[in-house]
């Protein structure tokens, strides 16, 4: 086996971060270690505060870490970015209002002219019609709901066709039904164009129902309390929500988030 594929996908190792001056310094991140393989999707909950969004931020290369590596399919998460190799969704979709939605997601071929020679890259068009957003391209984005919007950002996300995909709660801003129905998107979606996924959320059946596994943070300072794995079957439906086994990993992360809270009801 080549070391590229022994590499392959996320590995991070050891990261620490701070914050603040000397004397009032917090670590937010305390020697955390993480991989996520080819095509596996890795959700992140914990309590406000945790460390959560720097984690992401640090391997999205957002924000440097004070120790410790990040490394994306065998390099430095700076030569990925470079090339283009992360995608990033964040909490609020950040679509230009003036541009419409084709617009919007062709931007980042537009704004990396550079990046596109010689690698893949997604259509636009049937990018955004693989989100239910076929009818929807040459309208502007006020015109769409907000989880049309969130939809849409993923879709600009995917356009680098990125080996890993970084999403901090993108969900979040969402009314329950609407979250819901935009989650099984992303699962449909995302079972048939398989990522590293590093999934930032507060919701226990929202991890659950995507995830391979889910890492459990704690706080103060921020670290990596347990990780559970999901061997749900996949593909995933809706109807996973109904089986004993996801109302049993369901009381299995409740507890979790239980234990690193102290006791607070979750
Ligand atoms: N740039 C920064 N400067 C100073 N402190 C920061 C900075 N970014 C984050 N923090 C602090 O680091 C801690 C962790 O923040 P982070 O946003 O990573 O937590 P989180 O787990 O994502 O929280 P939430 O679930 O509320 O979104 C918080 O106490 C936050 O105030």
């Amino acid at each position: 086996m080549s070391a590229a594929v022994i590499d392959a996908g996320v590995r991070v190792s050891n990261v620490s971060k701070s914050f603040g001056a000397d004397g009032s310094r917090v670590t937010v991140l305390d020697d955390v270690s993480l991989t996520i393989g080819m095509g596996e999707f890795v959700s992140v909950i914990g309590p406000s505060g945790c460390g959560k969004s720097t984690l992401l931020k640090v391997v999205a290369g957002l924000i440097d870490a004070d120790g410790g590596t990040v490394q994306i399919d065998g390099s430095t998460v700076r030569a990925a970015a470079a090339d283009k190799r992360i995608g990033l969704v964040p909490q609020s979709p950040a679509l230009l209002p003036w541009r419409t939605v084709l617009d919007n997601v062709r931007l980042p071929l537009t704004v990396n002219r550079r990046a596109d020679a010689g690698r893949a890259i997604r259509d636009p068009k049937e990018l955004l019609a693989s989100f239910g957003l076929g009818h929807a391209m040459q309208k502007y984005p006020g015109q769409l709901s907000g989880g049309m919007q969130q939809r849409a950002a993923i879709a600009r996300a995917f356009v680098f066709d990125p080996a890993i995909m970084l999403m901090d709660e993108p969900f979040s801003a969402l009314d329950e039904m609407n979250r819901d129905q935009q989650r099984l998107g992303l699962l449909d979606f995302w079972q048939s164009n398989r990522k590293a996924v590093l999934f930032v959320t507060h919701s226990v059946p929202e991890a659950i129902m995507l995830s391979d596994r889910i890492v459990v943070m704690a706080a103060h300072p921020g670290r990596i309390d347990r990780i559970i794995d999901v061997d749900l079957p996949r593909p995933r439906t809706e109807e996973a929500y109904a089986s004993d086994e996801f109302r049993e990993l369901e009381r299995v992360v409740r507890t979790a988030l239980h234990e690193v809270m102290g006791g607070a009801h979750v």
